[in-house]
């Protein structure tokens, strides 16, 4: 299940606008990894994994994420990407004004999904992938943070992605749900699918250790557990 490439970025350049975040970067993900991205506040981390999502453009080096070039990336493309995509943030972005159920039914719909049944369906399954399947009518705020981040994973994982781009995904949460989330992460990780989160949470990434890229001096560079 391991193996096959999902993420290459080639001398790739990280922009916001006309300033150069990132350069040089070179990055490999494939198949059932697990690597994290950390580096200090403004190193570059969201810049990076926005490139890799398609909402800042690749405009020096070469880039791929599942399938897709992200050299030239149309704006029509996007939708296209983002679907073998499933994007985590740190602060949830659940829709507050419908439940568990719409909001995952929102994405379906948006993504092209009609049948009822189907509809129905997934949700049930990804809710049950996380743990959330008694909670599907509930509202977001009636969820505690740890459950809000359960549905946005869940969210993220209706499309079946090959890749999950997670942006401090516990950076919101206490460490035992922290722990609970990444516990979470990792059993989708052995599922097959690969995993890029940026991170502070040093303890964290000792508890659950895994390849680690850091962001630093305007470049990405693997970096070793007892050099953090
Ligand atoms: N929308 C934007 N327009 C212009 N510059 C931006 C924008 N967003 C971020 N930047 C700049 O890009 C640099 C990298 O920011 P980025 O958010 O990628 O860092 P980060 O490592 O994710 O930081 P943090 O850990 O605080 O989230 C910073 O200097 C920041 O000021």
């Amino acid at each position: 299940m391991k193996g096959d490439p999902i993420l290459r970025l080639t001398q790739a350049r990280i922009n916001q606008g006309k300033t150069v975040i990132l350069s040089d970067v070179d990055l490999h993900i494939s198949q059932g990894d697990f690597q994290y991205l950390i580096g200090s506040t403004g190193s570059g981390k969201s810049s990076l994994l926005k490139t890799l999502y398609g909402d800042l453009p690749l405009k020096e080096g070469s880039g791929e994420v599942c399938g897709i070039k992200l050299n030239n990336l149309k704006e029509k493309e996007i939708p296209g990407l983002r679907r073998r995509i499933g994007i985590v943030f740190q602060d949830f972005q659940l829709l507050t004004d419908r439940s568990v159920h719409d909001n995952l039914k929102f994405v379906l719909q948006a993504t092209g999904w009609t049948s009822k049944k189907e509809i129905n369906k997934k949700i049930q399954e990804v809710l049950g992938k996380v743990g959330m399947d008694q909670k599907e009518s509930k509202m977001p705020h009636q969820l505690s943070g740890g459950e809000q981040q359960r549905v946005a994973i869940a969210r993220a994982l209706l499309n079946d992605p090959q890749l999950i781009l997670a942006d401090e995904p516990t950076g919101n949460l206490d460490p035992s749900t922290s722990e609970e989330i990444m516990i979470l992460l990792e059993q989708i990780s052995n599922s097959g699918r690969a995993i890029l989160m940026a991170t502070h949470d040093y303890s964290l990434i000792l508890k659950f250790p895994h390849e680690t890229l850091k962001c630093e001096n305007g470049t990405v560079f693997n970096t070793v557990q007892n050099s953090l």
